[in-house]
């Protein structure tokens, strides 16, 4: 595993489609290297896109602007993705769905490599479903072991896509803590659309705003994440909120 690298988005501009209106326009981003960057905005204003263009998964849309890494290397083949869909093969059971990524490469699923799919599995509260198919799982259930798949691929850099939102509220609370241990040393990008979960975990934030959207950073906290409620995160809160409103205005 290469370490965790920042990445830069200079003035892009992305439209669906030749004729239609763009939905970014002049976005500039940091993602910085050992830390967490939170996505907000509206629903349709673009973040699923960013990652997936991040992601090289961005084929049907026309995206002009710079996408910069710091090592000057190609981003391909040092991506996670944790999709807003888990993406989870039906035929395969959630261990082998875990250690899909090394199928894929063509390599062969050690009895190692089970056991550290294994443990991830532990550490999400999934051990007891490991020989499971993904359709005998509940929501939540499916978002864990999605994140147990996107952990063990073990790439510098993280793009997770709402990968709380199914989740019960103590188990929700587990896993940002669990997976912001884990994911200590990447390049995490993480779109929600709760304000208390990008204050708790984000290093740096930044809302979409307009129509075309373009993101617009929100003041860092001093304290380092993952943060408790306290004023200044209750604050910080309340103005994401106020953003997003005015954003729907
Ligand atoms: N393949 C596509 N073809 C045409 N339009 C698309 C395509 N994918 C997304 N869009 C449009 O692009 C816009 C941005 O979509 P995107 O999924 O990036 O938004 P989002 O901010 O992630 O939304 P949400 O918060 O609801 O997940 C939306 O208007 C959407 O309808």
């Amino acid at each position: 595993m290469t370490d965790a690298f920042a990445i830069k988005i200079q003035h892009a501009r992305l439209a669906y489609g030749h004729t239609s209106e763009p939905v970014l326009q002049d976005l500039s981003l940091t993602f910085r290297a050992n830390q967490w960057t939170c996505l907000l905005g509206r629903s349709g204003c673009g973040k699923t896109s960013v990652l997936r263009k991040l992601a090289g998964l961005l084929e049907d849309a026309h995206w002009r602007g710079d996408i910069l890494t710091c090592d000057g290397q190609p981003l391909a083949g040092r991506i996670a993705y944790m999709a807003q869909q888990d993406l989870l093969l039906p035929w395969l059971s959630v261990l082998d769905n875990v250690c899909v990524g090394y199928r894929l490469k063509g390599q062969p699923v050690t009895e190692a490599i089970r056991q550290q799919g294994l443990r991830l599995l532990e550490q999400v509260d999934m051990a007891d479903k490991a020989q499971a198919l993904p359709q005998t799982l509940s929501g939540g259930m499916r978002q864990r072991a999605a994140l147990a798949r996107t952990l063990m691929q073990d790439q510098p850099v993280v793009l997770m896509d709402e990968p709380f939102s199914a989740l019960d509220a103590v188990t929700r609370h587990k896993l940002q803590t669990l997976s912001f241990e884990l994911l200590k040393n990447k390049t995490v990008v993480l779109v929600t659309h709760d304000p208390q979960e990008a204050v708790r975990l984000g290093h740096q934030l930044y809302v979409f705003e307009g129509n075309p959207a373009s993101a617009r950073p929100l003041p860092a906290l001093s304290s380092q994440p993952p943060r408790r409620l306290d004023p200044d995160t209750a604050q910080l809160q309340e103005q994401i909120l106020e953003r997003l409103e005015d954003d729907h205005a």
